[in-house]
């Protein structure tokens, strides 16, 4: 029969734009999709439940899964260690399910070395810069110095776009989350991500399918 390879959907986009909230909705509507959970040495924002949104860990920590070869890729953002561990997402993929990131480029360029062929990579835009700016207020869980210091390194963070295979442009969340449930559709029916094909199709061929 035909099974299909697991996909690692990457989504990406300057503080604010909408990865999170995006995540949430698509991970409600797809069954065959779970979250990459990362760790991180950022502190915790309110609201924010370990293991849930991150694996909250202290530097050594980091540093030793990092020695250990135990993560997939890892950066540093905004003064702070992020990191994807590498074992969930191995699972993942080997049992044909899709695996959802929420990490920056240069995670992104990482997996791309490593696995170009398993991976989509979606870069989200803001509908403006002031726009962005009142998100990142309105999310209210940071100082105004780490709002100031995310809006100074948005116009960094969208220079990679072209790095990027698709563009969302985040302006209606719901209009977003159908978006991306579109990409993650079609990618799911790429010939080059289905096992078994040629035999399948050899049977048809010669008759011996049924
Ligand atoms: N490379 C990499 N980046 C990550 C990882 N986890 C999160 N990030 C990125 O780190 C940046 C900061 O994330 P976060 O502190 O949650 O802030 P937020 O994006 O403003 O909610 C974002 O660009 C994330 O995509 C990871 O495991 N690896
Ligand atoms: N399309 C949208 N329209 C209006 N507000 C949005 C939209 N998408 C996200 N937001 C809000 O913007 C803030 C930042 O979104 P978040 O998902 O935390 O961004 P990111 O994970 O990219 O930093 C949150 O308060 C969120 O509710």
């Amino acid at each position: 029969m035909i099974t299909r390879r697991g996909l690692m959907l990457v989504l990406s986009s300057p503080s604010g734009a909408g990865k999170t909230s995006i995540s949430r909705k698509l991970l409600e509507r797809e069954d065959e999709l779970s979250m990459s959970v990362s760790v991180t040495t950022r502190p915790r924002r309110p609201g924010e439940v370990q293991g849930r949104d991150y694996l909250f860990i202290d530097p050594t920590e980091f540093q030793l899964m990092a020695n250990r070869n135990e993560l997939l890729e890892h950066a540093k953002v905004f003064g702070n260690y992020y990191g994807t561990p590498r074992g969930a997402v191995e699972e993942a993929l080997a049992a044909g399910k899709d695996v959802l990131f929420d990490i920056d480029w240069q995670g992104t360029q990482q997996l791309a070395a490593n696995a170009r062929q398993d991976l989509v990579s979606v870069f989200i835009l803001p509908p403006s810069t002031r726009e962005l700016e009142r998100r990142l207020r309105t999310r209210a869980q940071d100082s105004e110095e780490v709002v100031a210091q995310r809006m100074a390194k948005a116009a960094d963070e969208i220079s990679h776009y072209p790095e990027y295979q698709y563009i969302v442009l985040n302006d209606d969340i719901a209009a977003s989350v159908e978006k991306i449930r579109a990409i993650l559709h079609a990618e799911r029916l790429k010939r080059e991500r289905l096992v078994g094909l040629p035999d399948f199709v050899r049977g048809l061929q010669d008759g011996s399918g049924d």
